[in-house]
């Protein structure tokens, strides 16, 4: 997707915004376009207060100048504004390809809305082609891997699981833990799969977002698509 696209949908996402607000702040590169927006608009005398999903975003945001809070001091946000890497039209989402999903699922459950910006391609029918990531604790790794690939084929699923890296090694999030990429194909329950997941001993979070997203600002080449809320 364009950065002009994904600056189009962010920039959408901080109209939104008022003085005021308390909001959670999401990782990547399309929230990263939101995170400018709202500095920008900070800068300008917008009042408000964030909640960074992962160390990437608080970097960003305190370079911005934007005041940041914690869940500890500010339990409940009215917005999070957050990218995606699937979404269905049921706002039913897949995050995490950048290893955030732990964080942002927190922050988006302690929000009032959820707001995802995406570009179009991301919108599919089933959720799946993008591989799932699981976060899992290093502790008992290959225990944890053959459970969930035993709940994978129990749900007719495919059970390839990569453990993820990065440049050679095991990729660490920002919380030490690890992640296994679910290479699915398709997810035809994710209801199911996640509680099946949940159950997993081992695993900290899946990226499945089920009843978090509120509404969706999706870039295409014709222009904005709204989903849900906005
Ligand atoms: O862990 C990363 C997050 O869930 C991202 O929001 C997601 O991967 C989408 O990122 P991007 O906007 O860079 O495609």
């Amino acid at each position: 997707m364009s950065d002009t696209l994904k600056r189009a949908a962010a920039e959408r996402a901080a109209a939104l915004v008022s003085d005021g607000m308390r909001l959670g702040l999401g990782t990547g590169s399309t929230a990263a376009h939101f995170v400018a927006a709202i500095g920008e608009r900070v800068r300008g005398g917008l009042k408000v207060i964030g909640v960074p999903t992962s160390e990437a975003t608080r970097q960003q945001a305190e370079r911005e100048g934007i005041p940041l809070t914690t869940l500890d001091e500010t339990p409940e946000l009215d917005l999070t504004v957050d990218g995606a890497d699937e979404l269905d039209g049921q706002l039913r989402l897949i995050k995490g390809g950048g290893g955030a999903h732990l964080r942002e699922k927190i922050v988006a459950a302690a929000s009032h809305r959820m707001i995802v910006i995406a570009d179009g391609s991301k919108h599919v029918e089933t959720l799946g082609r993008f591989p799932l990531p699981i976060e899992v604790v290093p502790f008992g790794l290959k225990a944890t891997e053959i459970a969930i690939a035993k709940v994978l084929k129990g749900s007719g699923l495919n059970p390839d699981l990569r453990l993820r890296a990065k440049d050679g090694n095991p990729f660490v999030t920002d919380s030490g833990n690890l992640i296994l990429d679910a290479h699915l194909g398709r997810i035809e329950k994710p209801d199911a799969l996640a509680a099946a997941l949940n159950a997993v001993p081992g695993v900290v979070e899946h990226g499945l977002f089920l009843g978090l997203a509120t509404g969706a600002i999706l870039a295409t080449g014709e222009g904005l698509v709204e989903l849900g809320q906005v």
